[in-house]
């Protein structure tokens, strides 16, 4: 069942989050609901614009509708990861997705706010729920590098004002975590004190988190032992910190370069092990496996494990009331 990231926020809020995972092709897409599936937990599917030229939106479309179909007990959003207003625009006229980020933060505030509004106003027209971003994480987002110290954590005044200005669903904020492998060496830790202030300031409006991968120490190791050349130094978010942060607002949660170290792992150690081998489909096959096992693990991180039913009536009472 599609739902929307609203319905799913209403179900989560204060009590769990919700994962938001980036799918590329069919391996990633059928183990991500495989891995729900064996969870019992609801979803985000997140495209980027990276996805949608790498795939064709068309092809991405018709996998999540064949995936969909195939696990009929599924319940999931779609949603654009970091959109520019373009991309953004065809989402919101594709009535395929629920809800779509328009990543306007690279921008001076008053330009953020009124990107930010103007995505807003033409998606509320369809029905569609907004994500929007203040602050700026570290790392690699799309084609823009934010370099280490040029980063700035969410202004928690500044959230309850841009909120309320541009009407937006939800708002990615910057507090602490950064996209990619290469986090912030050392630990690296959520800025609990900045998540609370903003909490505090916009009390039941759902916050999301990005660069939420943990980026595990071991995958790294192995990735490596097995002729990779990360820097074993890296390491991300700690997974214990989900659920705190889900109880101070925050309802999703981005994860995908966990996901990319897991394909990795699988594939450098398949290949080395069966040098003989040429079908794709043998490391395939245990990629799917092991990036199921890895997204039930997650859910239960994040508190969304054997949600499923809960949710489901949830959403089909909220629906039934609004009839
Ligand atoms: O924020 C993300 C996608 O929007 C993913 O973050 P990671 O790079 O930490 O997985
Ligand atoms: O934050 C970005 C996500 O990890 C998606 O990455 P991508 O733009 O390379 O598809
Ligand atoms: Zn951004
Ligand atoms: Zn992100």
């Amino acid at each position: 069942m599609i739902v929307t990231t609203a319905e799913l926020f209403r179900c989560a809020y204060g009590k769990y989050a919700i994962g938001a995972y980036n799918i590329n092709n069919m391996e990633q897409t059928l183990g991500l609901f495989r891995g729900c599936a064996q969870g019992e937990a609801p979803f985000i599917i997140q495209i980027s614009r990276g996805a949608r030229k790498y795939a064709d939106k068309r092809m991405l479309e018709a996998m999540i509708r064949a995936a969909e179909a195939i696990y009929p007990e599924s319940i999931f959003a779609v949603h654009l990861d970091h959109g520019d207003e373009e991309t953004c625009y065809d989402c919101i006229d594709s009535g395929f997705y629920s809800s779509v980020m328009i990543d306007a933060s690279h921008h001076p505030f008053e330009e953020n706010v009124a990107i930010t509004r103007r995505v807003v106003e033409r998606a509320h027209a369809k029905g569609v729920s907004v994500e929007a971003e203040l602050g700026m994480l570290g790392g690699v987002e799309e084609d823009i590098k934010v370099e280490e110290g040029h980063s700035c954590l969410t202004d928690p005044e500044q959230a309850k004002e841009f909120v309320e200005r541009t009407g937006c669903d939800s708002l990615a904020c910057a507090i602490g975590t950064s996209h990619g492998a290469y986090k912030f060496k050392g630990r690296q830790s959520i800025h609990f004190d900045v998540l609370e202030a903003i909490f505090q300031r916009l009390p039941g409006f759902p916050l999301v988190m990005h660069g939420s991968s943990s980026v595990p120490q071991e995958e790294v190791r192995r990735i490596n032992a097995a002729g990779g050349k990360l820097d074993p130094s890296a390491c991300g978010v700690d997974e214990n910190e989900y659920l705190p942060a889900a109880r101070l607002g925050v309802t999703k949660i981005n994860i995908d370069t966990d996901g990319r170290l897991v394909w990795t792992r699988v594939h450098r150690e398949y290949l080395r092990d069966h040098p003989e081998d040429f079908d794709f489909r043998g490391a395939g096959r245990i990629y799917m496996a092991e990036y199921a096992n890895f997204i039930a693990h997650k859910s239960e991180k994040l508190g969304c494990a054997k949600q499923l039913e809960s949710v489901r009536k949830s959403i089909l009472a909220q629906r039934g009331g609004n009839a």
